[in-house]
């Protein structure tokens, strides 16, 4: 994996080589701080360091049992989804991997309708086991499965903590049941048994996400010129502070969407706080060239754009034509087109003066994406320190949950009240 800083410098907002150089002495000291979490397993820090502490044998031990079923389904949310969907979603495999991360019941319906419910594995993953969507969505599930005349409970696979009420359903029910890390916020928890029992179930090498993830490990310095993560995490910060207030993260890789919806749970959950924090933006090359790209390129010159792109990817031939104007794309391939459009979208970026990052790795594979997910995770600590925030929690979050809670009668809230005290304004329309 390698960063490219170039399109950063002399931007609007922009860096110099001497900012870089003065900035690169407060990343070495956070990342002493880095270090030392780490070394110390501390509460969010432990993360950095789960491609050494996940055993995939206990992630085998509890999914090999489910004999490469047809489909997995992910009942799950934030951070206990979105890393096995961007893993699920990079990479092909015959088992298909769907994820239940929201209750809005057309699209629940729609899915337990098509869903091979005898041949599928639930795979329910709360930290908590409290959250009341991944919870609500389990009870939907459990009934279509006994409805489907499935026995639930030799098709339900269960990550959690040691407390929660879905602790106490594997108990009750001798579920097989993962543990998830200690220390480790959901969205930084992608390298652990949370992300990787879906790759594990459709049969991809856990082990190599695992070893990916050691290269990102094993590249940490004290130097952000030495290591992609820190340069990543680095010039997003120094960015920020110069008003690119948002991060268009804009992968040119199908494969990759998922992956910049990961990205906004991490950057934002991590980041957003004490009125500070750069929006993600998710973004899809080539397609948002046809969509954003127009307010990236000559809107307010607040944002920076992270291109991301995997430097091997397969050819597909676009065939000769001799139709007017179109002559010149027979013969190339759509990797040609695509790389091209790549390139060009990242100089007409420079040239309007807009900051933009590219990373690349090498393919996507399980080796690479271990890596880009480890170093994406590093980079938004090293943010955190630099811009003195509390990256490993989210208070902000608990409001709405208790309101939604306190609307269904699931305790006395004075959240709850507050939404009865909306302010109106309505416009009615037919
Ligand atoms: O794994 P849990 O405890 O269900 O939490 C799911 C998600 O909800 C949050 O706690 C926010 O509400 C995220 O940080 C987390 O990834």
């Amino acid at each position: 994996m390698n960063v490219d800083l170039g399109n950063a410098l002399e931007t609007t907002p922009g860096l110099t080589e001497e900012t870089l150089e003065r900035l690169d002495s407060r990343v070495e000291a956070a990342h002493h701080r880095i270090a030392t979490g780490m070394a110390n397993d501390e509460f969010g820090y432990a993360a950095l360091n789960l491609p050494e502490t996940t055993d995939p044998e206990a992630i085998r031990a509890a999914t090999d049992r489910f004999d490469r079923p047809e489909a997995v389904l992910t009942v799950g949310i934030g951070g206990s989804a979105l890393g096995a969907a961007t893993l699920a979603n990079a990479l092909e495999s015959d088992v298909d991997a769907h994820f239940l991360d929201n209750v809005d019941p057309d699209a629940v319906d729609a899915l337990l309708a098509d869903l091979p419910l005898e041949d599928t594995v639930v795979n329910v993953v709360s930290k908590s086991g409290t959250t009341a969507e991944t919870l609500a969505n389990f009870l939907v599930v459990r009934e279509a499965m006994a409805d489907a005349g499935v026995d639930w409970t030799e098709r339900t696979l269960v990550t959690t903590g040691q407390a929660g009420n879905l602790r106490a359903l594997a108990d009750e029910h001798d579920l097989p049941a993962i543990d998830v890390p200690d220390g480790v916020p959901g969205r930084f928890s992608v390298l652990s048994t949370v992300g990787l029992a879906v790759p594990a179930l459709q049969g991809h090498d856990i082990e190599a996400v695992l070893a990916g993830g050691r290269d990102g490990m094993e590249s940490l310095s004290e130097s952000l010129f030495e290591t992609p993560a820190y340069a990543y995490g680095a010039a997003t910060y120094a960015l920020a502070e110069r008003g690119a207030l948002t991060n268009a993260v804009m992968p040119y890789a199908e494969s990759l969407e998922t992956f910049a919806e990961w990205f906004a749970q991490l950057w934002a959950e991590s980041l957003g706080k004490d009125g500070l924090g750069q929006t993600p933006a998710r973004a899809l090359g080539a397609t948002d060239q046809h969509s954003q790209l127009q307010l990236y390129r000559a809107g307010p010159p607040d944002k920076l754009v992270s291109l991301i792109r995997p430097t091997e990817r397969s050819a597909t031939p676009i065939p000769e034509t001799d139709l007017d104007g179109l002559a010149y794309l027979g013969g190339s391939s759509l990797a040609d087109l695509l790389d091209a459009e790549f390139e060009a979208t990242e100089a007409s970026l420079a040239a309007a003066g807009v900051p933009n990052l590219r990373v690349e790795i090498d393919r996507v594979d399980e080796r690479s994406l271990g890596e880009l997910l480890y170093a994406m995770e590093a980079a938004c600590v090293l943010y955190g320190e630099l811009a003195s925030v509390s990256t490993f929690t989210q208070p902000a979050v608990e409001w709405g949950k208790k309101a939604a809670r306190g609307l269904l009668g699931g305790g006395d809230f004075e959240e709850a009240d507050a939404v009865a005290d909306k302010r109106e304004l309505r416009i009615d329309g037919s």
